[in-house]
């Protein structure tokens, strides 16, 4: 059962009862927006969440009959280590999804973090301008209400749309992340919330407290998916 409901500032929320829940209305939104992109400008422009959240949503994209000679990828955010390193967002999306269907390799915009964070960063600026307005940007949020790897505290530059960060408070340390202004220029913004261990982080968030998280939701047309687990003690 649902709990009754939970109010968050900035977003749109929609609870489902379990990560496999999610991860399913996750997939079919994905599908949604994509079919509206291409009928509307012939391609489907998506940046993808990192971490494990957002893993059993792919792994439901890799089966679905979709458009994908059209579609663009781009990352919010990478760790900085070697390319075929695990710890690796995009690698996690390529072993889930991506490698299984025909996206078109020169249309996945993989941030080149294994550069460092400084390189990786300037790199990936360009990219990011070329391809704004996203049609869809997934997020994640971490036990600290960070997102991306936009952590709570942390000085954002106004004048850049991807930076580096250093001494990330969850490994590994050296990160590249895209700004509050890139992942806020879309048409949609849906943030991913599972597990018991987010539900302090939201409690936060609804409480008003300026988390990325919140932050970034409230400067964009946002919409939650979170399922029981992340809500079911602090609702109502
Ligand atoms: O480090 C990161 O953490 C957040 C949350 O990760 P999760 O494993 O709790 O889903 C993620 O959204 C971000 O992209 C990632 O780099």
């Amino acid at each position: 059962m649902n709990p009754e409901t939970i109010d968050l500032p900035g977003a749109k929320v929609s609870l489902f009862d379990d990560q496999a829940a999610v991860a399913r209305a996750t997939a079919e939104t994905i599908m949604d927006a994509a079919r509206a992109a291409i009928a509307r400008a012939g391609q489907f422009r998506l940046c993808l969440a990192g971490g494990t959240t957002p893993t059993a949503a792919y792994e439901r994209l890799a089966g679905a009959d979709a458009d994908w000679g059209r579609w663009w990828i781009y990352f919010g955010d990478e760790r900085c280590v070697a390319a075929d390193d695990p710890a690796r967002n995009s690698l996690a999306a390529e072993r889930a999804w991506l490698g299984q269907v025909p996206v078109p390799r020169s249309q996945v915009m993989a941030i080149p973090a294994e550069a460092g964070a400084e390189a990786g960063a300037r790199a990936y600026e360009s990219t990011v301008r070329a391809a704004l307005p996203f049609d869809l940007v997934l997020l994640g949020m971490g036990e600290d209400g960070h997102t991306a790897s936009l952590f709570p505290g942390r000085k954002v530059p106004e004048d850049r749309l991807v930076m580096p960060v250093h001494a990330a408070p969850k490994p590994p340390p050296d990160r590249v992340s895209l700004t509050p202004a890139a992942l806020t220029d879309s048409r949609q913004v849906l943030i991913l919330v599972t597990g018991g261990g987010k539900a302090d982080a939201l409690t936060e968030w609804r409480n008003g407290a300026a988390l990325p998280v919140a932050e970034v939701a409230a400067a964009a047309s946002s919409t939650v998916f979170a399922d029981n687990a992340a809500v079911g003690s602090i609702a109502g």
